[in-house]
């Protein structure tokens, strides 16, 4: 039986736009007062998803940075499985790279970030793949269609899902992971259910158990409808 939801943010309860799908927020409250355990799970960074935690009403259990930390409720401790140094190293040489080419890339709140890179998509993903595999670099490049990131290999949403799930005294297979991007392949193949949302590229949905019929939050709530056994919604 499912006993927790680990949902990632941007493209699965957002839409293109970013702007939040208030009926998921709906399902995500109704799901938490019946006693579901509701992970964020995001590339975003810690302090963005405690300020969403706190408003949609989840217990504050979150992965961010692409698994690079996560937490279990508001007052756990924060783990930080993920490489900043390495990331940030790899970063400066894409930096000069670009930059020779005449184009500046912009870190994203870089400040609060612990353990990975985002950065604006103003430049081909397997252009910067391209680099880092040529400087023999520790890192992965991921695009999650809102951002680029820079992280740890070995480090993902699914291993933290894996880890998180310990904390929470849950097994992966009694979770269900939703998602739109390659951010969370990891993840959805780590939980006994995952499910990508109509709007997720090729690789994602050949990663999922079940692809949804609707795009984005309206996605996200039909597969929550049909995945939580006897769950109405509000
Ligand atoms: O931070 C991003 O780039 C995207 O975030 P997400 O993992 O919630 O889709
Ligand atoms: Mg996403």
């Amino acid at each position: 039986m499912l006993k927790a939801l680990v949902t990632d943010v941007d493209g699965t309860i957002t839409d293109r736009r970013r702007r939040i799908n208030t009926a998921a927020v709906e399902t995500i409250r109704s799901l938490v007062d019946v006693g579901i355990e509701v992970v964020l799970a995001s590339g975003n960074t810690v302090c963005f998803m405690d300020g969403l935690c706190k408003m949609v009403g989840t217990d504050g259990t979150i992965i961010g940075e692409n698994g690079g930390v996560y937490r279990r409720t508001f007052s756990g401790t924060l783990r930080i499985p993920g490489d900043k140094n390495a990331c940030l190293a790899a970063f400066e040489i894409l930096k000069d790279y670009f930059t020779e080419k005449g184009v500046e890339l912009e870190l994203y709140s870089a400040q609060y970030r612990f353990a990975d890179v985002a950065f604006a998509r103003n430049i081909a993903p397997d252009e910067a793949r391209t680099v880092i595999r040529d400087h023999d670099l520790p890192v992965r490049v991921l695009d999650t269609g809102f951002a680029i990131h820079l992280q740890a290999p070995g480090i993902n949403k699914g291993t933290a899902l894996r880890d998180l799930a310990g904390e929470m005294g849950l097994s992966p297979s009694e979770m269900m992971a939703i998602g739109d991007s390659e951010n969370d392949i990891e993840m959805l193949e780590a939980a006994g259910i995952g499910v990508a949302v109509a709007n997720a590229p090729a690789a994602t949905r050949a990663a999922a158990d079940r692809v949804t019929k609707e795009s984005y939050g309206d996605g996200f709530v039909e597969a929550v409808k049909e995945y939580f056994d006897g769950f109405e919604g509000r």
